[in-house]
């Protein structure tokens, strides 16, 4: 072995100043500056220099430690058994190094592994005395966590008693935000002027991380539970069997884990993951590769950091390097403009990708963003695009630094930056551009879900002095539609329908409509539920808006500000002449059920105001299915325009046939 230089000596103290720096940043704050990428070449060089140099090694160093810390204001528990973190492989071949790990330890045995997704959220630990919830807590340093009990309350899928009252039990999992709610809270977050989080990972720490449960409440988190910390009286032999006596107690346990017989078995799988997980509705940073028997588990032991028998795979990131050609702005629904970066279009996790966020001036500025730079360009989270650095080594001259405008490209008024945010706004009222957005989200999914009322529509409406507001749609003739470009007789009623239809949506989408800040979908929800009526809700003092479950001072609030407003309560006063619904039926269908579960659909022909995709997303959504061949297992067929021969098919069975507007009903039911 070679002697120890001092350059090697100090390399290895910077890499641990710079890796402890990031640990702060990653695990303390919530607020990582590099990328997951990035910060592992840290470790893996680290690693490697001490591998070579042994007597470098020091018991802080933080390749011997979990990286974790405990943040001022939480009460700190001491784990029983210490909650550890993963080592990493990162290719089929660090795979079969660690098999071969695993079996030289336990020489002439079988070995089986249980694959399973590694969720990008944050590991906690969940005590049961007799059956009963009573504490929680994040890994913190793997010795001590911080008590998040009340916050974990908030969280849905964690049962408050589970289905035995087993004497004691400690339960760990992941709690992650899903990505949909991940990128909401972001947009939110960006509207607000607020920072915004790195990746889902980053946004549920900082969500489980309050000292405000209301507030944990409100982020719609989840969990999926993996493991045991400690149990008394019972053994389920094998890793595998232990998830499912964890889902017969009633814990919720990711489906996608597979029992593999070999290593082999293992890396085949890799492969499918690396696609499908676009698809998964929360983000997975890699895969989990655990030994199945629970003995072996224990023979096998763990190091300092982390156990012999498990080893995390990780995705190589997803990144591109493409050209910024350009940089505009786009004025969002509350006035706020933001920068976007158009890109030369580059494949990216799945998707071609040509637009990436660059969310505001000090983010343009703090990494140095000129139009035409080369820039590296990743989803964060696989969610949404943005540029994560530029290379200037590579700039030719050419490329020109970005300023923000101060008045607004859409109506010229002044933008301003007010003290304390990291947003420009747009300072006219009525900015062409806010109210355009605010139709645009008000006939949104989720709101007043209103078909065929795209972008394109939206501004020719405007454009045409025909709307300014959303209470105008109400008032829109077929006279007027059909005047506009690409409008038919038959889009043109379908459109007038679905506006008409839109009344009978109920209070918590027309509260969602709004556009109320910090009023999402579940606030909505809550709210209609607790008022009955706007009348009731508009009442309501921020008193009587906190004492509600979930309902925090800010949402409170907001709540008060925008019915004080005389605009908006001149907007409501019209909705409501109009015929827009401002009750809250007693029979709302409960949220999260499906209406359309078990059913399957088969369509055929041209529909007007859907997409095939759109069409499929809209079943699915609500629980249903799409197949590509008409059976008797069939339930409903969708005929559109042009109709193929599984129209003739359907009649043959006589299976129901829908057109489109009967379709439209059958979704809003
Ligand atoms: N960008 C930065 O500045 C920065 C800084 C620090 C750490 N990081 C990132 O954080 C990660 C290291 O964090 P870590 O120490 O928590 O380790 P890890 O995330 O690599 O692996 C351990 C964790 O995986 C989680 N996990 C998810 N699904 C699991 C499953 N099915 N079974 C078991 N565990 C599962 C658990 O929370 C567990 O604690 C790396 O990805 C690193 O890139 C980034
Ligand atoms: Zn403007």
């Amino acid at each position: 072995m070679s002697a120890v230089t001092p350059e090697i000596k100090a390399r290895v103290e910077e890499l641990r100043r710079e890796i402890n720096y990031h640990n702060h940043q990653y695990y303390v704050l919530d607020n990582p500056t590099i990328t997951d990428g990035q910060y592992d070449q840290l470790v893996q060089e680290l690693l490697r220099l001490e591998n070579a140099y042994p007597e470098l090694v020091t018991p802080d160093s933080p390749t011997q430690r979990v990286g974790g810390e405990i943040q001022k204001g939480f009460t700190a528990v001491q784990h029983r058994v210490p909650m550890l973190s993963l080592s990493n492989a990162f290719s089929e071949n660090d795979l079969r190094e660690f098999d071969r790990r695993v079996r030289s330890n336990l020489p002439g045995e079988e070995v089986e592994y249980v694959l399973e997704l590694k969720i990008d959220g944050l590991a906690i630990s969940l005590w049961y005395e007799q059956g009963v919830f009573v504490r929680g807590a994040t890994r913190g340093d793997g010795e001590l966590g911080e008590d998040i009990t009340a916050n974990l309350r908030t969280i849905k899928a964690i049962p408050l008693r589970i289905k035995e009252s087993i004497p004691f039990l400690e339960v760990r999992g992941e709690a992650y935000m899903p990505k949909e709610s991940f990128v909401r809270l972001n947009e939110a977050r960006e509207e607000a002027g607020e920072p915004l989080f790195a990746n889902p990972r980053n946004a549920a720490a900082g969500s489980l991380r309050q000292l405000d449960p209301r507030v944990t409440a409100s982020r719609n988190l989840s969990v999926f539970m993996y493991a045991i910390g400690h149990l008394e009286g019972a053994n389920p032999g094998t890793h595998a069997r232990l998830l499912g006596w964890l889902k017969d107690l009633g814990f919720r346990v990711n489906q996608h884990y597979k029992l593999c017989k070999d290593i082999e078995e293992v890396i085949r799988q890799i492969d499918k993951w690396q696609e499908q997980r676009f698809e998964l509705p929360y983000a997975i940073d890699g895969l989990v590769i655990k030994v199945n028997s629970l003995d072996q588990q224990q023979r096998l032991g763990a190091t300092l950091k982390s156990p012999r028998w498990a080893i995390a795979y990780k995705f190589p990131a997803e990144q591109a390097v493409s050209t910024i050609k350009d940089i505009i702005i786009r004025v969002g629904r509350t006035g706020v403009l933001t920068p976007t970066a158009i890109l030369e279009p580059v494949q990216l996790a799945g998707t071609t990708v040509s637009k990436a966020t660059l969310h505001n001036e000090d983010i343009i500025r703090q990494k140095d963003i000129r139009i035409g730079d080369q820039a590296l360009v990743q989803k964060a989270g696989d969610i949404i695009p943005e540029v994560v650095l530029v290379f200037p080594e590579r700039r030719t001259g050419q490329e020109k630094p970005f300023t923000m405008p101060s008045t607004c490209p859409e109506c010229n008024a002044p933008v301003v930056r007010l003290p304390g945010e990291a947003a420009h706004r747009c300072t006219n009222k009525n900015c062409p551009a806010i109210s355009r957005e605010g139709i645009i989200h008000f006939v949104s999914r989720g709101a007043m879900d209103i078909m065929g009322l795209g972008e394109s529509i939206v501004n020719q409406l405007i454009m045409a002095g025909l709307v300014q507001d959303p209470a105008d749609l109400y008032d829109l003739k077929y006279e007027d539609l059909i005047k506009l470009d690409r409008m038919g007789a038959r889009s043109s009623r379908n459109l007038l329908n679905a506006i008409a239809a839109s009344k009978h949506n109920s209070l918590a989408q027309l509260l969602v409509a709004l556009g109320i800040r910090h009023v999402g979908e579940r606030a909505a929800k809550i709210l209609a539920r607790h008022f009955g009526s706007m009348s009731a809700l508009m009442a309501a003092t921020v008193e009587d808006l906190t004492v509600i479950p979930e309902i925090g001072p800010k949402i409170a609030e907001s709540i008060v500000d925008y019915f004080a407003r005389p605009e908006n309560k001149t907007l409501i006063q019209r909705l409501d002449r109009a015929g827009v619904n401002m009750e809250e039926a007693n029979q709302q269908a409960e949220p999260g059920q499906q209406p359309l579960a078990g059913k399957t659909f088969v369509i055929t022909g041209t529909l007007e105001g859907f997409s095939r995709q759109e069409a499929q997303r809209a079943i699915e959504e609500l629980g249903g299915k799409v197949s590509g061949s008409v059976s008797k297992k069939t339930d409903y067929v969708v005929v559109g325009e042009n109709p193929g021969s599984k129209y003739d098919k359907a009649q043959q069975l006589g299976i129901p046939i829908l057109n489109e507007q009967e379709f439209v009903a059958l979704l809003k039911q």
